[in-house]
């Protein structure tokens, strides 16, 4: 074995033209280019405006983690113009382009050339499956036109109705928390993430894969608890420590094995190590639901005698495809199909909690508009409890909200994607190897389109929008181009849905004086503290007042 990895070595050192006498010269020197000559001396890109590198190993780094997501992003544009050039660690340039223009290149037009890079894709592979999330080009393309159906206009009408057992669901038991207390008139302070998390759990198992489990009452299903794990390793001092496990070369192959999750004791034992035995356990859990849940589909399908009769979840739809396909066209494999699983939960759960967690966080500090919107959902309500989705979408207040909530707070702050050869965008020379950030939170706010008070929460800006507005790139909270979130207008409907059902219901305030909002800085943007908000029942609204 070590006379191989001997061979190996030396067959590498051969291709270098290196000796092993050269070889610590070589790595300094390497080391020295990479950290130092290339971006303060050579770079293309030295002279674009931007931050000062600072120091040379980690450039930017601490900013980035350590400031609110998208924050020192959005100061640099502010001060530098809507081209920035930053260095992050060991000496890679990153570059922030906002213009429409330089975004329609990256996003749409080249998104062949500025892929996703590799690990990017190797977080999103472990954490949401390696589904849409991970694959690029054809085979992007054909796996995207297979799922586009169960995301269709009629499909999502077809599924509105699924939200509201879990919608009643979480009303009672707000109800119930607020009605135990001494004085309920006062109100109760309930950590509202944790309950927009569990109900958007509930949901999103129910609408993609018809399964129920139910974690509003029952914290403990294996799912909600497996999947949880998976969600801590990307906040607080887990996310570095997971970001430096996966840069490892093969590491990400050794964590999806089986190999290693039969040997996940032995990383047990090494404190750095640990976020990687938490993650092969919650991975192979989830692999043995989705496995459960495809068998189920599958034997599904052979007993349901008509289409009306069929389930009208995601996985379901996928599966009824893959069969009246006959072979002819793209077939996604059993394996492709379960991964798509991890892909739903990780892509459309805490994105959508988040969201809500941050809306409500939003109406709490404008007492205006939530009464406005609950004078505009209770009306509907008082009739019909379950409205469907032309109502839903007709509601103008709430769709006001709903968008200025993603624009302000956007649940996915920044993503990424890397020049995977030298090109030009917008002007501007970009070498291969490059990381482009995709600047969400910034374009959303930036003052050029959005005005003077771009960062304030102002839900009325959409029944009159700027006419710097342009309806693809000046909100990217779902971004734009092939790569576009495709459960965006799930999403929005699933936070209507929610939103409609508890404003109706409850009042919503700050927990205490002087309470900020503490996004974290990981892959989503989720409130760090759980979004604690004091919750009072609202009597129901007269009828005679709704008329006005
Ligand atoms: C408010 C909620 C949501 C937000 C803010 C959001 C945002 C995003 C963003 C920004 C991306 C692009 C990521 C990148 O390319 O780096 C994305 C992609 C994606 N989202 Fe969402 N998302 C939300 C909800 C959902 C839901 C409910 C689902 C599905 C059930 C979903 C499924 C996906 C998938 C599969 C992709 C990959 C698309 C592709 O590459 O073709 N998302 N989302």
């Amino acid at each position: 074995m070590s006379l191989t990895i001997q061979h190996a070595f030396d067959v590498v050192l051969n291709v270098l033209g290196l000796t092993y006498q050269r070889l610590p010269g070589y790595i300094c020197y390497r080391a020295l280019y990479r950290i130092v000559l290339w971006p303060c001396l050579l770079s293309p890109l030295r002279h674009l405006p931007g931050p000062p590198t600072g120091n040379p190993l980690i450039g930017q780094w601490r900013a980035i983690v350590h400031k609110e997501a998208g924050i020192p992003q959005r100061e640099w544009v502010k001060k530098y113009g809507p081209v920035v050039s930053a260095v992050g660690p060991i000496g890679v340039e990153r570059l922030i382009f906002t213009k429409p223009e330089a975004l329609h290149r990256i996003l749409v037009s080249g998104w062949l050339e500025c892929p996703r890079p590799s690990f990017l894709k190797n977080i999103l592979g472990l954490v949401a499956g390696y589904g849409l999330l991970t694959v690029t080009g054809n085979e992007h393309k054909q796996m995207r036109k297979a799922m586009n159906p169960a995301f269709s206009i009629p499909n999502l009408m077809a599924q509105t109705d699924m939200y509201y057992d879990s919608i009643e669901s979480l009303i009672d038991i707000l109800r119930s928390e607020v009605n135990a207390e001494r004085d309920p008139a006062k109100g109760k302070e309930i950590l509202m993430y944790d309950w927009m998390s569990k109900v958007t759990l509930d949901i999103i198992c129910e609408t993609a894969f018809g399964y129920k489990p139910d974690s509003l009452h029952n914290p403990h299903n294996e799912l909600a608890e497996a999947y949880e794990n998976l969600i801590d390793l990307q906040s607080g001092p887990n996310i570095a420590r997971f970001i430096l496990l996966v840069i490892i070369p093969g590491f990400p192959y050794l964590l999806a094995s089986q190999w290693g999750y039969n040997h996940r004791h032995w990383f047990e034992k090494i404190p750095i190590l640990r976020p990687a035995a938490i993650l092969m356990d919650s991975m192979h859990r989830i692999k043995t639901i989705s496995r459960q849940m495809l068998a189920e589909k599958t034997a599904d399908l052979a007993v349901a005698a008509s289409d009306t009769e069929a389930k009208r979840d995601i996985m379901s739809l996928l599966v009824r495809a893959r069969t009246a396909d006959k072979g002819e066209g793209y077939q996604m494999s059993d394996t492709a199909m379960m991964d798509q699983v991890l892909t739903f939960l990780g892509a459309g759960h805490e994105t959508t909690a988040s969201g809500l967690a941050w809306t409500l966080w939003l109406l709490a500090n404008d007492t205006a508009a939530q009464d406005k919107l609950r004078h505009e959902v209770s009306a509907i309500l008082a009739n019909n409890p379950r409205p469907d989705y032309r109502t839903l979408k007709d509601l103008q207040w709430l769709d006001c909200v709903v968008m200025e909530s993603l624009r302000v707070l956007p649940p996915v702050p920044m993503t990424v994607r890397k020049a995977a050869e030298n090109q030009s965008i917008d002007g501007t020379f970009v070498p291969k190897g490059t990381l482009l950030y995709i600047p969400i939170r910034v374009v959303n706010t930036w003052k050029e389109i959005w005005g003077e008070d771009a960062e304030e929460f102002r839900p009325e800006r959409w029944l009159n929008l700027p006419k710097e507005y342009n309806s693809t790139f000046s909100l990217l909270s779902f971004i734009a181009g092939p790569h576009a979130c495709i459960g965006k207008t799930m999403a929005i409907m699933e936070m209507k849905a929610i939103l409609a059902g508890i404003i109706a219901k409850f009042a919503f305030e700050p927990a205490y004086v002087g309470q900020v909002a503490k996004p974290t800085a990981a892959i989503t943007m989720k409130p760090a503290d759980g979004m604690p908000l004091r919750v009072r029942c609202v009597a129901p609204t007269p009828v005679a007042s709704m008329a006005l």
